[in-house]
C-alpha cells in the first residue's frame, strides 16, 4: 500500500511541476499577460464579426457596446484585433498624440482589385509614396486657391441643377423631385468638371459609370470579406460570388477609366481657369520621366477613383442630410431663407458671413456624420494608450457617431440644434475632437474646403430660389429615415421634396 502511495506521489509531483510550467508559459504567450482594453464576449473563430459584418447600423451597435465596455474597446474580427474608439478624448490620443503610430490603413483583399493594389491616396500604406501622392493631390486640386478657381463651375452647375428642378417638377404637374438623385448627379458633374475638365454624365456610358461607382463600387468597399479576418475561410468569397462581383466591378471601372485617360491623351490639354485640369497634370508626370515623380496609368486611375468616391459620394450625402433636416425643421429652413432672400448673387464673401447656414451644416455633420466609422487605421507598432497595450497590426475604428452623441461633450446630443454652434468656436477641421466628421491628423480628409464650399453655395442658392416642402404635406417627423451604411451613410429611400419657385434663376 505504502508503495502505491509513494508511486502516486512520484507521479503527481512531476505532473504538478509540468502544470505550473505550462501555466507560466501560457502567461508568457503574446497577448495573455497584457493589459488589454475591455472586450465584449466573442464567438469562437469568428470573434465579434457578427457585430460588424453586414449590419447597416454597426455604428449604433458599437455605440451601445461602448456604453457598457468603455471608450476604448477591443473587438476581434476573426483573429484580427480591432480597437473601437468612442470618445473625443480617446480619439485625440489616437489621431493627435499617437498619429504617427496610427497613420496606416488596413489592406483588404478587395482593395487590391478595386483600388489598383492600393495605389490611391486613401488606402495606400503610410510612407514616402503616400506623402508624395497626397501632396500632388492637394496641390493640384484641393488648395483654397484651386477651390476658389472652381467657383465658376459651381455657379454654372448649380444653375443647371436649379433649371432641372423646375423642369422635373413641371413635368410631374408641380410634384416632388428626387433630391437624392439630383444631388448625386450635381456633385458628380461639379467634381468631374473641376478635376477632369469635362462632364461625363452627358453620355450613356458616363451615366452608367456614375451608377456603378455610387452603388456597387461603394458597396464592395464596405463589404467585409471573411478571408481578410479568418484566412482559412477565404474560399467562402469564391463560393458566395463576392470575388466574381469584385472582378466584374473592377473591370467595368477600369474600362471606363482607360477611356477617360485615352481621351485626355488624344485631346491636347486645354488650359482651364488658372491652369490645366488634374488628369492632364497627372499625364504630364506620366510622360515626363525627369520630374522625379514616377506615375503610371494605374496610379492615375486610382487617383481618379479617390476624387470620385471620396469626393462625390460624401458631398452629396451631406447635401441630402442637410435638406432632410431642413424639411423636418421648417423654422430652421425659414431662418436661412431670410438670410439669403435679399442677396442678388451669392458671393464667397456673402457665404463667409452666413453664420447660421454654417451652423446648420456643422450640426448636420454632428447629427449625421456621413462616415460614422471614418476610414479605419492600423497600428504600425506596439503602443500604450491610456494604460492599455495595443499591439502592432490592430485595426482602429473611430466611432464618430458615438463621439457626436456623447453627453459629456454635447448638451442634449439627441436634438438637432444648429444654434449650439453660433457662439462656439468648435469646427470640423480636425482640431476639435468632439467633431471630426472629416477625421484628423496626417490621414485626415484633404477635401474639406472643396466639399464645404460646394455645399454652402448650392444650399444657399436652392433656398434662395425655391420654397421647399415634403410631398403631400407629410409632417417632418413622419419621414422615413432608414439609412444604409456604405463607406458613407445614406438614406435607403430617396429624399423627395416639392419645390415652388420664388424668384427667377
Ligand atoms: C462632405 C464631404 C467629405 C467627407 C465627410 C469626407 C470624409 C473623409 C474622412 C472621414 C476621411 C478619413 C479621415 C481619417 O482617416 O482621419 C477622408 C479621407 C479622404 N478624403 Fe474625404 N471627405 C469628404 C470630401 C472629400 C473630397 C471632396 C475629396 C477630394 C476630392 C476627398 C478626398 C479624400 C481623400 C483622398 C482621403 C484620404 C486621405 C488619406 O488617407 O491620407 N474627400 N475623408
Amino acid at each position: 500500500m505504502e508503495d502505491e502511495i509513494h508511486e502516486v506521489q512520484t507521479l503527481i509531483f512531476p505532473a504538478l511541476v509540468c502544470l505550473i510550467l505550462f501555466l507560466f508559459w501560457l502567461c508568457k504567450l503574446p497577448g495573455t499577460n497584457k493589459n488589454l482594453p475591455p472586450s465584449p464576449p466573442k464567438l469562437p473563430i469568428f470573434g465579434n464579426l457578427h457585430q460588424l459584418a453586414g449590419s447597416s447600423s454597426s455604428h449604433h451597435t458599437l455605440h451601445s457596446l461602448a456604453q457598457k465596455h468603455g471608450p476604448l474597446m477591443l473587438l476581434h474580427l476573426g483573429s484580427v484585433p480591432v480597437l473601437i474608439v468612442s470618445s473625443a478624448d480617446a480619439a485625440h490620443e489616437i489621431m493627435r498624440t499617437h498619429d504617427l503610430t496610427f497613420c496606416d490603413r488596413p489592406k483588404y483583399k478587395a482593395y487590391n482589385k478595386l483600388l489598383y493594389n492600393c495605389k490611391d491616396v486613401s488606402v495606400s500604406p503610410y510612407g514616402e509614396y503616400w506623402r508624395q501622392l497626397k501632396s500632388i493631390f492637394v496641390l493640384h486640386l484641393l488648395t483654397n486657391k484651386r477651390v476658389q478657381s472652381f467657383r465658376y463651375i459651381r455657379e454654372q452647375e448649380t444653375t443647371i441643377f436649379a433649371k432641372r428642378i423646375v423642369q422635373e417638377s413641371a413635368s410631374s404637374g408641380g410634384g416632388p423631385v428626387s433630391l437624392s438623385q439630383m444631388f448625386s448627379e450635381f456633385t458628380y458633374d461639379v467634381i468631374c468638371r473641376s478635376a477632369f475638365g469635362r462632364k461625363y454624365s452627358d453620355s450613356e456610358n458616363g451615366k452608367k459609370f456614375r451608377k456603378l461607382i455610387m452603388t456597387e463600387f461603394v458597396d464592395l468597399l464596405r463589404t467585409l470579406s471573411i478571408g481578410d479576418f479568418v484566412p482559412w475561410l477565404s474560399w467562402i468569397s469564391r463560393v458566395n460570388g463576392l470575388d466574381k462581383r469584385v472582378d466584374k466591378v473592377a473591370k467595368g471601372v477600369d474600362d471606363f477609366l482607360e477611356g477617360v485617360i485615352q481621351q485626355h491623351m488624344e485631346t491636347p490639354p486645354k488650359p482651364m481657369f488658372d491652369g490645366e485640369n488634374f488628369v492632364d497634370i497627372m499625364l504630364q508626370f506620366y510622360n515626363d520621366h525627369t520630374s522625379g515623380v514616377s506615375i503610371d496609368k494605374d496610379i492615375i486611375k486610382a487617383l481618379i477613383l479617390d476624387v470620385l468616391v471620396a469626393g462625390t459620394h460624401s458631398t452629396s450625402i451631406v447635401l441630402e442630410r442637410v435638406m432632410t433636416q431642413l424639411l423636418q425643421h421648417p423654422t430652421v429652413m425659414k431662418k436661412i431663407r431670410d438670410i439669403v432672400k435679399d442677396k442678388h448673387d451669392i458671393t464667397d464673401d456673402d457665404l463667409e458671413k452666413m453664420h447660421y447656414l454654417k451652423a446648420v451644416i456643422k450640426e448636420t455633420l454632428r447629427y449625421h456624420p456621413p462616415n460614422p466609422l471614418l476610414i479605419p487605421r492600423v497600428a504600425r507598432r506596439d503602443v500604450n494608450i491610456k494604460g492599455y497595450n495595443i499591439s502592432t497590426g490592430t485595426i482602429v475604428m473611430t466611432n464618430v457617431f458615438a463621439i457626436c452623441r456623447d453627453p459629456t461633450s454635447w448638451d442634449e446630443p439627441e436634438k438637432f440644434q444648429p444654434e449650439r454652434f453660433l457662439n462656439s468656436s468648435i469646427d470640423f477641421k480636425g482640431l476639435d475632437f468632439e467633431l471630426i466628421p472629416f477625421g484628423s491628423g496626417r490621414r485626415g480628409c484633404p477635401g474639406i474646403a472643396f466639399s464645404v464650399t460646394t455645399i454652402e453655395y448650392v444650399l444657399a442658392f436652392l433656398l434662395q430660389k425655391f420654397n421647399w416642402k415634403l410631398p403631400d404635406g407629410t409632417p417632418g417627423h413622419d419621414m422615413d429615415m432608414s439609412e444604409t451604411l456604405g463607406v458613407t451613410l445614406c438614406r435607403v429611400h430617396p429624399l423627395l421634396a416639392v419645390p415652388s419657385q420664388i424668384c427667377t434663376l
